[in-house]
């Protein structure tokens, strides 16, 4: 087992482990609760909800809920309906939610958390290889609205991130190889050290031994605590966990959510870094350097006829703009990343082209 405390302002662990064993008395460390209501998905719950009440015992009444799986029930009225089901139970604040799932699971059940009854104590479960290295930690919470993603939410955090790495054995290997795309992210703009970490170790990463995956999943969330901490509400610094985004987002978009958000986030990371490269920020061996580390873990699969224009568009209506200009975020170096509001169309036109072609 490992542990993290999360924010040194206002800690919360983050507990990394290989079964639900410890849940019960890491919940007691933050919480007192008068009940306890579990969100999760239909998939999810199916797989580990009867495991998670077993551990927390009979002491307080547990509820759940289950919405139906899937980005598609990212929305407003997913929302609504969890607030009915709380109101019918009669949480109060004196209660306590649990996020059960991935991303999606963790950013709707923390959404709840935040506005109920203006704010209850939550904590997540994350059950994915996203949600374990990336979402479950720093607080953003929310959901789509109408073609947007992440448009509606708020900041937000977990009192505890209870992780049991043995939950990614469920997980299908597309949305495994996806998810590591943000861990890789992590090494690539933070920690040039991580990243040689990720090279040499790459093979038992994908056999899922879990001391490997354990130790991963320490400094990637260990990396996205530290740019956390200095900029929580993503003014500054935090905009570098953006890297790949801007495009992969638009890619998300385009490709109507058939391609994962890793999957996007790769070739966004690819597109970026060639910018750089095109900027003489970094060296050709460097652009290399991220291609190669996404193709040791899978990613960069072929990629599909996406319409150039469109894609810009979605770029250029990033969610991000602000005094009507979008950020982007290259590298400096493998493990060094930087904030730029000049890249032009053209630059993005060239690094697609780029990747279109590299990527056959
Ligand atoms: O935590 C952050 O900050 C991130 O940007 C992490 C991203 O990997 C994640 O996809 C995040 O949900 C993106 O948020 P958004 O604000 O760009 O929608
Ligand atoms: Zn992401």
């Amino acid at each position: 087992m490992r542990r993290l405390e999360a924010m040194e302002a206002r800690p919360y662990p983050i507990i990394l482990t290989s079964d639900f064993s410890r849940l019960k008395a890491a919940i007691n460390e933050v919480a007192c609760p008068s009940a306890i209501m579990i969100i999760t998905d239909t998939h999810v719950g199916h797989l580990y909800l009867a495991t998670v009440k077993e551990e927390l015992g009979e002491g307080i009444p547990v509820y759940d809920y289950a919405f139906k799986a899937g980005e598609t029930s990212k929305h407003l009225g997913t929302i609504t309906e969890i607030y009915n089901a709380l109101l019918a139970v009669h949480m109060d604040r004196s209660g306590l939610i649990i996020a059960l799932g991935g991303g999606v699971v963790g950013d709707i059940a923390g959404f709840v958390a935040s506005s109920y009854m203006r704010g209850i104590p939550f904590i997540q479960i994350p059950t994915t290889i996203v949600a374990q290295n990336d979402s479950s930690m720093g607080g953003k919470v929310g959901v789509d609205y109408l073609d947007h993603k992440n448009m509606v939410g708020a900041f937000y955090n977990p009192k505890l991130v209870y992780t049991n790495i043995r939950t990614l054995g469920t997980l299908p290997e597309r949305e495994f190889i996806s998810g590591l795309a943000e861990v890789l992210k992590h090494a690539l703009i933070k920690n040039k050290a991580f990243y040689d970490y990720l090279l040499k170790e790459k093979d038992k990463i994908l056999q899922q031994d879990d001391r490997s995956l354990i130790e991963m999943t320490y400094t990637s969330c260990k990396a996205k605590c530290e740019v956390v901490e200095e900029d929580a509400k993503e003014l500054g610094l935090r905009k570098i966990l953006n890297f790949g985004h801007t495009i992969g987002h638009a890619l998300e978009t385009e490709s109507h959510f058939n391609l994962l958000h890793g999957e996007c986030v790769a070739y966004g990371m690819v597109m970026s870094a060639y910018i750089s490269y095109g900027r003489g920020y970094i060296e050709a061996s460097h652009l290399k350097d991220v291609e190669s580390l996404c193709r040791a873990y899978k990613l960069l699969a072929p990629f599909g006829e996406y319409d150039i224009h469109s894609l810009l568009q979605h770029i250029l209506y990033d969610k991000k703009k602000a005094y009507g200009k979008v950020s982007f975020i290259l590298l400096q170096a493998i493990g060094q990343a930087c904030i730029k509001n000049d890249v032009t169309q053209e630059e993005i036109e060239e690094a697609i082209l780029y990747v279109r072609k590299t990527c056959q």
